[in-house]
């Protein structure tokens, strides 16, 4: 049998090497050229920025200093933003942020701007918002629908005067002057988009511009960038760096590196310098039922191993088949490290925190949180506000509270500005100044002392109490004695249609389940576990990779591995939208697939667990992403 298909081609290491100096070239003041580079997983995307960021250090630091001036560097996560800085010597030339960050920078102190801006865009909501409300199912959501209409209202009246506004890109934005981070990226865009006055303070102070996993930036900012580069190309460059194929968080550009924009180069890297030549080969296969694009393995590399192991759904203890699979693999590859669970080289990709969940106790809370694709790609991250704000915040006071720990807790409150701690409060109790944050801390204390408590009863407790500032979101969950019954009248729901805003309802539906399930969820994200979701390893790399697939027990509706593999027929809406070219969630998966099977340095397992073992098995070796001898039988 021949290899094309699973083996990669293999090319001498420095086969890209010009593209660096090549995109020196981009790299002058008034070069007017931006650039992209968009290539494949392992091709040194990362390698070449550092490599960018040094020259420029070199030609600019001193000159950039004396003039106030800097390099920025974008990254999707906190997590990229110190990997960048961790590969970079410390220096005042650079400004590496997240976009969150890099955005609020820009706009913080443009109050009145800020205030017209949400002055425009807050009428629009009320009117989905109502239209919503006229066509949904009375209920829960419904009542947060009404809560939340009255809470934009109230915030359409709070803006009739001059307001400052604040806002912390890693907190959670409680206050009414706060944005939330969705906000401070559709501000920003706003203003770089129709502000001639902000496109002159970014490109003085930002001659160079660099955007890191480009393609999961959020397409609003994106597209600003390409607005700016063509009006300021003398001025500015801008330098994208991405995967198209690597694009798995909603709010990404779709179209971004599939064409060529007027005025910017692109550059193709060729090379995989991560992984063994087998591996780079089942890279390219997945690529070919997308974009078709190929990458050579490095002259010399080792073949390196790829498995599968296709297994019936439902199988009773999976943990302990997967340490049987982990075994079978050290035996297969001679590498015992397969076997040791604390190995940071090794990794075991779950798909979805769900999975996870089971395994770490929050499946509940996670089935509920992941029904809104807004909130779940946040959890992937980490970064969802009011999830953060339990895990963050509220479990940590309820463990001191328990532990009766009271340094801990006065400085929970302090940090997080308990208006219980406000000096008006104090000053009104002047004989007993704590006595109404102790009266709190005891309701609260009592409502946590029931390990069944679930979310809404311990949110209902701090906001009757006070204990806490509530994030804006939530809000709308609070038990309130006096909802305006006019608006109440107003909007009777007519129990008709079953369109839901899915962010309030999976929170109301969220806030019933345990609340004590945040402990496990804040110990795995936390955590540096062996286990990591598909989504969250972009980026990563490792010796060794276990890929874990089951449809059936992720529960997700993004992706469908039984579809991509063949064990269930498309959905007639999925076939519907393929069949008019848009987006399905057979490309979302095959991005997925392509992305968790691109991490392994030496060897890769996918363990799929299907409806139709048969079927995945003959899948499998006709699209040539299995040899024979490689899928497994346990
Ligand atoms: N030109 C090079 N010479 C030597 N090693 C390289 C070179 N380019 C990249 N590498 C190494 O190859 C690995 C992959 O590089 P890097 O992480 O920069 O790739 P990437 O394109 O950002 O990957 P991904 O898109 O999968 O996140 C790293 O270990 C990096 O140090």
């Amino acid at each position: 049998m021949t290899d094309e298909f699973y083996l990669a081609e293999t090319k001498l290491s420095e086969t890209d090497n010009s593209i660096d100096s090549d995109i020196q070239g981009c790299l002058s003041s008034s070069s007017g050229k931006s650039f992209i580079t968009f290539a494949g997983a392992g091709s040194g995307k990362t390698y070449s920025l550092k490599k960018a960021l040094d020259f420029l250090k070199e030609k600019y630091a001193d000159s950039f200093s004396r003039h106030g001036k800097q390099v920025a560097v974008i990254t999707f996560t906190n997590n990229a933003a110190d990997e960048i800085m961790n590969r970079i010597e410390q220096n005042p030339v650079f400004m590496v942020s997240t976009i969150h960050s890099f955005c609020w920078a820009a706009i913080a102190g443009f109050n009145e701007d800020i205030r017209k801006w949400y002055l425009e865009v807050i009428p629009t909501e009320l009117s989905e918002l109502k239209y919503m409300e006229k066509r949904g199912r009375a209920g829960k959501a419904s009542e947060a629908r009404k809560r939340r209409i009255i809470r934009l209202n109230e915030k359409m009246e709070w803006l009739n005067e001059p307001r400052s506004f604040i806002y912390d890109p890693n907190g959670v934005n409680t206050s009414q002057n706060s944005l939330s981070h969705a906000d401070v990226l559709k501000i920003f865009s706003s203003f770089l988009t129709k502000k001639p006055m902000m496109e002159e303070v970014i490109v003085n102070k930002f001659p160079f511009i660099f955007i890191d996993e480009s393609q999961d930036t959020n397409t609003d900012v994106i597209n600003s960038f390409f607005n700016l580069q063509s009006i300021k190309s003398n001025k500015v460059v801008v330098g994208l760096f991405g995967d198209t194929m690597q694009r798995i968080f909603s709010g990404g550009e779709a179209e971004l590196g599939k064409t060529k924009p007027k005025g910017w180069e692109i550059f193709d890297k060729k090379m995989n310098h991560r992984s063994a030549v087998r591996i780079v080969g089942l890279g390219n296969q997945i690529r070919s039922e997308d974009d078709g694009r190929t990458q050579f393995a490095l002259a010399g590399a080792l073949e390196g191993f790829v498995r599968y192991f296709i297994l019936p759904i439902g199988l009773p203890d999976k943990d302990k088949i997967e340490a049987e699979i982990r075994g079978r693999m050290a035996e297969i590859t001679g590498d015992s490290n397969w076997t040791d669970t604390t190995s940071k080289e090794t990794a075991i990709l779950l798909l979805e925190h769900k999975m996870a969940g089971r395994r770490l106790g929050f499946v509940e809370l996670w089935d509920a949180l992941s029904r809104s694709d807004k909130i779940k790609d946040r959890i992937s991250e980490g970064t969802n506000p009011e999830l953060n704000f339990f895990s963050e915040i509220v479990f940590p006071l309820a463990e001191a509270s328990l532990n009766e720990n009271r340094a801990t807790l006065m400085s929970i409150l302090r940090a997080r500005k308990s208006p219980l701690l406000e000096v008006s409060v104090l000053d009104s109790n002047k004989n007993d100044p704590l006595q109404p944050a102790r009266i709190a801390e005891q309701a609260f204390k009592e409502i946590v002392s029931n390990n069944d408590v679930n979310f809404a009863d311990v949110l209902n407790v701090i906001a009757e109490y006070k204990l806490l500032i509530i994030p804006e979101k939530l809000k709308s969950f609070i038990t309130l004695e006096d909802v305006d019954k006019d608006l109440e009248n107003e909007l009777q729901a007519e129990d008709e249609g079953d369109t839901e805003d899915d962010e309030l309802s999976a929170w109301t539906e969220a806030l019933e389940t345990n609340f004590f399930q945040i402990r496990n969820y804040k110990n795995y994200v936390e955590d540096n576990s062996i286990f990591r979701t598909h989504q969250g390893v972009k980026g990563n790399e490792f010796d060794r990779v276990m890929v874990v697939m089951d449809d059936q027990e992720a529960g997700g509706f993004l992706f469908s591995y039984e579809q991509y593999f063949g064990a269930k027929e498309l959905s007639r809406s999925s076939q519907q939208k393929k069949d008019s070219g848009e987006e399905t969630g057979l490309d979302r998966t095959r991005r997925l697939f392509y992305v968790t099977s691109t991490r392994a340095k030496m060897s890769l397992v996918h363990v799929i667990y299907t409806s139709d073992v048969a079927k995945v098995r003959e899948n499998l070796i006709e699209r040539k992403f299995a040899r024979q001898d490689e899928i497994v039988e346990i």
